[in-house]
């Protein structure tokens, strides 16, 4: 018997002994193989003239036998001589890549992917297999050999019988365990799915003989009362579709087709929104086939969702769920990438694959973000359907990103206008706002009716500017990530920025200083506060801590009062603060009493103040600042003492 050599000794017993769930790759593995050899037979027939064959006679041929519990992987390729055998099957070629599916087991745990994301070819059969043998002969010899073992310490080579060039891998399968059932390979509905899942488009066929049931033909002395009859029989058939759909034209390629691919492959059962691909070629060949789901996944938001897109090397599905491939706010798109390149590396050098990953994440990125704005360009309410299934995310990356991804998203988002009363973008905001708006304003809360109904979004309204009602948790968020919108400033001869021009603040039309009163309403405001510092200040008293200041507004035209917020959190954030757990509930907005001082009820107020009935100056102000909360969707603290005030009130 002939030693393994040491490195391969550990990789057999990592792989062997790791608990390690994906054990169905190795036909994956062993089809790649063939594959490989195959590929090889067909070169050199291109390049050698003595060897005579056309590509249809190449393919690989998968059986099984249930009694003697053995699988076996054959193909026609250019096969192995003795010395082969001893070298390629004895040993592993490249000991650094060896060395770091080692590393990371170690580092990682049993359970991670390695093995099944970087393929370690022929090994794998010691997965399944008690004992492997292999049986070759190599294009152009006259003696076959027989390579044996069982895994552990060694293996034997013998001579043996085989007709023709090629190779037989037959595994014996392990015995069924508690944990593992290995039966579950030994059946044609089993290996099919393997084939299919695994190894679709290796570009020879993968053959099988299936069990097929077919009508008996009618004997032509039947009677009326014949029933059909029927028989089983057997037939190779090609399991395998060989070429993949994104390396087809797109020409060539029905939309028909597309949504099949994407349904069956990507279990959904709604036709894509899109799709698209990428051809790329140079140092870093690859093709991509991306789909924007029709409908969200019901987990999209949840903590189990995994982002991801499949990817194959060689015609050979790598990982199911490559998470680098898509940034966190396009986690909803699902596709392929396939990269020649990448598989060469993948095994090799770890470092140069992710720079190879990233540089085809980028562009997968951008090709997204354009085929949205395409989208968003020629077909608006698809697009509109788009962003209630996934706009979510895009908003949530703007937030999450601090504003960085601003440039990139935030041209894609839709806010509902409530002059429009549809849904806009920013841009199409900007370009309907009068010459003498200074910023974007919006509301924040729970429904747009309620928002629509707001008296500050009236009064916005009624200046002749827009405000758009913001009604998802994240919106406010991420307006206070982006701060503003808009195109770069316009400069004067001297290079100065021209007043009025540039990015358009963010502004909740009920937080902070609003920027569209006039000087003379401002004067107004300051001159009613400084004559009524005294009913001011024993309101704000009678208040207490609940607020920072009672002041009179500007903002308001009809309503007599509202309570707006100093300060970055609004109502609406403290509102969907105090929803989520682990002290964010605790975070405060800083709350305004805001009075109109134009409003009749203010002149009630006055006159109270005046004759020094303090009764009732606190009863109008626990009624005029309970009311403001109710119409902001906010609850009040005490509802029992509001509604005996008011009973007060009327009694
Ligand atoms: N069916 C086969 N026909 C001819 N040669 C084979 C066959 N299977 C394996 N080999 C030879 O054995 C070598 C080792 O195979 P193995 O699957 O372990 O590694 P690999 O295919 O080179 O790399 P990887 O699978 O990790 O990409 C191959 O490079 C090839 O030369």
């Amino acid at each position: 018997m002939r030693k393994f050599k040491t490195e391969s000794k550990k990789l057999l017993d990592l792989m062997i002994n790791s608990i390690y769930t994906n054990r169905e790759i190795f036909l994956r593995e062993l089809i790649s193989n063939a594959s490989d050899a195959v590929d090889k037979l067909y070169f050199k027939s291109l390049t050698d003239t003595s060897v005579q064959l056309t590509k249809d006679q190449l393919g690989i041929d998968v059986s099984f036998d249930k009694d003697a519990r053995t699988i076996t992987v054959s193909d026609n390729g250019i096969g192995m001589t003795q010395e082969d055998l001893d070298r390629n099957l004895g040993t592993i070629a490249h000991s650094d890549s060896m060395a770091f599916k080692q590393e990371n087991a170690e580092q990682q745990g049993d359970d991670v992917d390695i093995i099944g994301q970087f393929g370690v070819g022929f090994y794998s059969a010691f997965m399944v297999a008690k004992s492997v043998r292999v049986v070759s002969k190599a294009y152009g010899e006259e003696q076959a050999w027989a390579w044996e073992s069982d895994g552990v310490e060694g293996y034997t080579i013998e001579a043996a019988e085989r007709e023709t060039n090629g190779t037989d891998v037959i595994l014996t399968l392990k015995d069924n365990t508690e944990e593992e059932n290995y039966d579950q390979f030994l059946s044609e509905y089993g290996l099919k799915d393997l084939i299919k899942r695994y190894s679709n488009y290796v570009r020879y066929p993968v053959r099988m003989e299936v069990e097929k049931s077919r009508q008996k033909p009618k004997p032509e002395d039947a009677g009326d009362d014949y029933k059909p009859e029927y028989e089983q029989y057997t037939e190779v058939e090609t399991i395998n579709s060989m070429v993949p759909i994104w390396k087809r034209g797109k020409s060539d390629v029905k939309q028909e087709e597309y949504n099949e691919f994407y349904k069956q492959t990507f279990h959904d059962f709604t036709d894509p929104a899109a799709t698209f691909g990428i051809h790329a070629e140079g140092a870093l060949s690859y093709d991509a086939l991306l789909f924007i789901p029709g409908r969200a996944p019901y987990d999209l938001y949840s903590k189990d969702y995994k982002k991801g897109l499949e990817l194959y090397g060689s015609n050979v599905l790598i990982m199911e769920k490559c998470e680098d491939l898509l940034p966190d706010h396009y986690n909803f798109v699902r596709g392929v990438v396939d990269s020649q390149d990448l598989t060469l590396n993948i095994s090799r050098e770890t470092l140069q694959q992710n720079n190879q990953l990233r540089a085809i994440a980028r562009k997968v990125e951008k090709k997204i973000t354009s085929e949205l704005k395409k989208m968003l360009k020629n077909d608006r309410a698809g697009y509109e359907k788009f962003f209630e299934n996934f706009g979510r995310g895009l908003e949530y990356g703007i937030y999450t990103s601090y504003g960085m991804l601003k440039d990139e998203l935030a041209e894609l988002l839709l806010f509902y206008s409530a002059k429009e009363q549809k849904l806009v973008t920013l841009d199409e905001y900007l370009e309907a706002m009068p010459a003498n708006q200074k910023s974007i304003y919006y509301a924040a809360g729970d429904s747009i009716d309620r928002l629509a109904k707001l008296p500050i979004v009236n009064t916005v309204l009624g200046r002749g500017y827009d405000v758009l009602l913001c009604t998802k948790d994240v919106d406010e968020f991420c307006f206070q990530s982006m701060m503003n919108y808009g195109p770069e400033p316009e400069k004067d001869a001297e290079g100065k920025d021209i007043e009025g021009t540039g990015p358009k603040d963010l502004k909740n039309v009920a937080s902070g200083v609003l920027d569209f009163a006039t000087e003379d309403e401002k004067k107004e405001a300051e001159a009613a506060e400084k004559d009524n510092e005294a009913l001011l200040k024993a309101m704000k008293e009678h208040l207490g801590d609940v607020i920072t200041k009672v002041a009179v507004s500007t903002r308001l035209t009809d309503a007599p009062s509202a309570v707006t917020t100093e300060g970055p959190v609004s109502l609406e954030m403290e509102r969907l603060m105090s929803q989520m757990p682990e002290g964010m509930g605790e975070v405060k907005s800083q709350r305004v009493l805001e009075l109109n001082a134009k409003h009749p009820v203010f002149e009630v107020l006055k006159g109270a103040q005046e004759a020094g009935d303090a009764d009732k100056v606190n009863l109008y102000t626990d009624i005029l600042y309970n009311q403001a909360l109710i119409v902001e969707g906010m609850p009040i603290a005490d509802p029992v003492a509001y509604a005996n005030a008011v009973t007060k009130l009327m009694a």
